[in-house]
């Protein structure tokens, strides 16, 4: 469905008098097939709404070739424009008109008939959980229902691949998880690849099949939430123990136990990240009695994708989605 190769965008901007080239995105590769729902993730400014800009012909690149839903970027971009649906951060939504005209005035501006847009208009208000709304000014709608209804706006024209960009910014964490719903079932009811770019790294790890790591630029990452968590992070095991004088020993079988990274020590805590905790923690806990160190307390933690974003941009996005 996408297939990007080295695909970058230059911005050329004024630094006081002097004219710096700004790198935003710096050449990457993309692959998205038919069905997937492929998360993006970036800390700010890691070029995430430029690729995505760029995907979806409302930017040109300055290098690079791309398919988008079957059409090439450069030579067919009317063709891409009309086989793909767009949810920008900001909406589509004017807030004057009713949200059904809204919505039917989208549809006939991608060439469908005003019946047409009016049939599959309410047959999205129905399946976004927008019953009622048709009549209603999209300003007097919550945002969740709002949101709902932008992505509305995106699928009038029923593509089968859909960006959406940062879809629940600024929601609640209940609208949050209703849109998760809304967004997987664009797959299973209506066949749609979705492209998405998130803060959010619960979302990504809920509703994504796949997930790309963009950071300064490039690529860093891409694979599926599991498989970044285990190869990246693995888990953490992390001892509290009764008495310092045992903090050494346990320091030694953790360090064993990770094949010889040093284990963590802070005060009576000693933690080490192992790839499977499960089946190290019975030996160890032996161990550990037979050596005489009693504990007070034991933690496995699984890895989160914040760990993942720790280790491969030395940077936690969570501070990035609180900032
Ligand atoms: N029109 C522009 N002119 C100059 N620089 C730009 C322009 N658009 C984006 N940039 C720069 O390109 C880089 C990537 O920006 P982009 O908006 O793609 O990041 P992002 O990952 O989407 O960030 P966020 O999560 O904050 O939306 C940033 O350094 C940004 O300042």
């Amino acid at each position: 469905m996408i297939h990007a190769r080295g695909l970058a965008r230059t911005f050329d901007t004024k630094r006081g008098r002097e004219k710096v080239a700004v790198k935003a995105v710096a050449g990457v590769d993309i692959d998205v097939e038919e069905g997937e729902i492929v998360g993006f993730l970036g800390p700010n400014g890691a070029g995430k709404t430029t690729t995505l800009r760029m995907l979806t012909t409302l930017l040109k690149p300055t290098e690079g070739t791309a398919t988008v839903a079957g059409y090439d970027l450069a030579a067919d971009p009317v063709k891409v424009r009309s086989s793909i649906g767009y949810v920008s951060q900001s909406g589509s939504t004017s807030g004057e008109a009713r949200a059904g005209e809204e919505i039917m005035d989208h549809g006939m501006l991608y060439g469908i008939s005003r019946q047409q847009a009016e049939r599959r208009g309410r047959e999205l208000f129905e399946q976004l959980d927008l019953d009622g709304m048709w009549t209603r000014a999209p300003r007097t709608l919550s945002g969740g229902q709002r949101r709902r209804l932008d992505i509305a706006m995106g699928l009038v024209h029923d593509p089968k691949l859909v960006f959406l960009d940062e879809p629940t910014t600024g929601l609640d964490p209940q609208a949050r998880a209703n849109l998760w719903t809304h967004i997987s079932d664009l797959r299973t009811q209506r066949g749609a690849t979705v492209f998405l770019t998130t803060h959010y790294l619960d979302e990504a790890d809920a509703l994504c099949d796949r997930i790309l790591v963009i950071d300064h630029g490039s690529i860093v990452a891409s694979d599926t939430p599991e498989a970044l968590k285990s190869q990246v992070a693995g888990d953490l095991i992390e001892l509290v123990l009764t008495d310092a004088a045992h903090v050494t020993t346990a320091a030694a079988q953790l360090t064993a136990l990770a094949g010889g990274t040093a284990a963590d020590v802070a005060e009576l805590t000693v933690s080490v990240r192992v790839p499977r905790a499960g089946t190290v923690l019975p030996g160890l806990l032996r161990s550990l009695d037979s050596a005489g160190v009693a504990l007070e307390q034991i933690e496995v933690r699984r890895p989160t994708l914040d760990d993942v974003f720790l280790t491969m941009t030395g940077r936690s996005l969570r501070d990035e989605a609180a900032a």
